[in-house]
């Protein structure tokens, strides 16, 4: 394809998307029909999507409307192209720009190219005061790939030689032993020997750090209460011999860690109903997703207070139930992929004054200023009686 036909494609999937098709559906059903378009094609018209909707707002107001049109021609005004050679009508390029078109659309002020939904600003000002720009518009570009060595079965330069073989170009980061970061190659790593091996996993620099900082001693005994796909039980199983339990009230949510586990080397027993106590609870609890934004960019669109409402009073529901199963002198980590206060800082507050026999010991915030997908650990220790 033609740039100026996989413009046309995004511009066609924008549509469909505006009319209310969730991303990943407009993308298949365009995929679907278009049977002359290659792995680079469909590649490079998905990231003209995502990049479209990251920066919704800010490329509607270079176009002048918010339509696929008026995002694909916000999008090169924004970097600065020239329009007229995309919108040609040539072949099957999009048809070329009317009078009004040309007319329309000026640069975006800071506060639209946050790229936020219009409700959302005043509690991500709240949350992140004098932050709440600079994190905003640095969520409004392409997030990185970062991986996790398994120290239990690779060291990091073995994994990095590895990798490169593959065709994937990894790179150690300064901020953690297990934390390479994906230059190049990106869409190998699924198939590269390394992967297929254990050696590595996807998983984002943040939550590594927040898995790196929790308290562990050979023997203990952890529950990932809310395991999902088992990120986090992996991660911590790496870090020393425990037993660890996996629960999800949804437990097919939890298809894929049997797998992932046989893969790490790691033993983690799925539990429907965990018994008895723990000397480590982890509830990375259903949230807003607000950190992770940019690799899921529709979310941000979609979101909205009563959705938020929900969250909040789930997440206060799990740190109640979480906080059951943890032993005398244990831990409790609350996690959340969430920049917003009313999911951190604010459940924090209402767990504490709920719970006399918890303490907070640690709390931490990270985001693209200081690692990568915004990220929240609170750290509790229960009493010793
Ligand atoms: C953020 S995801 C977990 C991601 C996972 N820990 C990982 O690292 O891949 C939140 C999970 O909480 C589960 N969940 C929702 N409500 C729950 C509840 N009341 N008790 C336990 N798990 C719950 C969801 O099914 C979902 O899988």
């Amino acid at each position: 394809m033609t740039p100026q036909a996989r413009i046309a494609a995004a511009i066609e999937i924008l549509d469909g998307i505006g009319g209310g098709l969730p991303a990943e559906q407009a993308l298949l059903r365009w995929s679907r029909r278009s049977r002359f378009a290659g792995s680079g094609d469909r590649a490079a018209v998905r990231d003209l999507v995502f990049d479209a909707l990251r920066c919704r707002t800010s490329y509607s107001v270079w176009g002048g409307k918010r339509d696929g049109r008026g995002l694909m021609l916000g999008r090169l005004r924004a970097e600065a192209a020239d329009p007229a050679q995309m919108f040609t009508g040539q072949g099957h390029a999009p048809a070329p720009l009317s009078e009004d078109e040309l007319a329309a659309g000026s640069p975006p002020d800071p506060h639209q190219q946050m790229n936020l939904p219009e409700w959302l600003h005043p509690l991500w000002e709240r949350s992140l005061a004098d932050q709440a720009g600079p994190i905003a518009r640095a969520m409004s570009s392409r997030a990185p790939i970062w991986l996790r060595v398994n120290t239990a079965k690779a060291t990091r330069e073995g994994a990095i030689a590895s990798l490169a073989e593959n065709g994937v170009e990894a790179e150690a980061d300064p901020r953690l032993p297990t934390a390479l970061q994906v230059r190049s190659g990106g869409r190998r790593i699924n198939a590269a020997a390394a992967y297929l091996e254990g050696w590595v996993e996807l998983q984002d620099l943040s939550p590594q750090l927040a898995c790196a900082s929790l308290p562990l001693r050979d023997g203990a005994c952890v529950l990932d209460y809310c395991a999902g796909g088992g990120g986090k039980a992996l991660a911590l199983a790496a870090r020393a011999d425990l037993s660890i339990d996996a629960h999800d009230a949804e437990p097919r949510r939890m298809a894929d860690l049997p797998a992932r586990a046989a893969r790490a080397g790691a033993t983690i027993r799925l539990v429907e109903q965990p018994q008895g106590l723990y000397d480590l609870v982890v509830a990375d609890v259903p949230c807003s997703g607000s950190g992770t934004w940019r690799r899921a960019p529709d979310a941000k669109w979609s979101f909205d207070s009563s959705r938020l409402n929900e969250l909040t009073q789930v997440q206060d529901e799990i740190l109640a139930t979480a906080a059951l199963h943890v032993g005398p002198g244990g831990h409790l980590a609350y996690m959340t992929c969430s920049l917003l206060r009313e999911e951190n800082d604010d459940r924090v507050a209402a767990f504490l004054a709920a719970s006399a026999d918890f303490q907070l010991i640690d709390q931490r915030r990270w985001s693209p200023m200081d690692a990568s997908d915004g990220f929240f650990l609170a750290l509790f220790r229960k009493s010793d009686e």
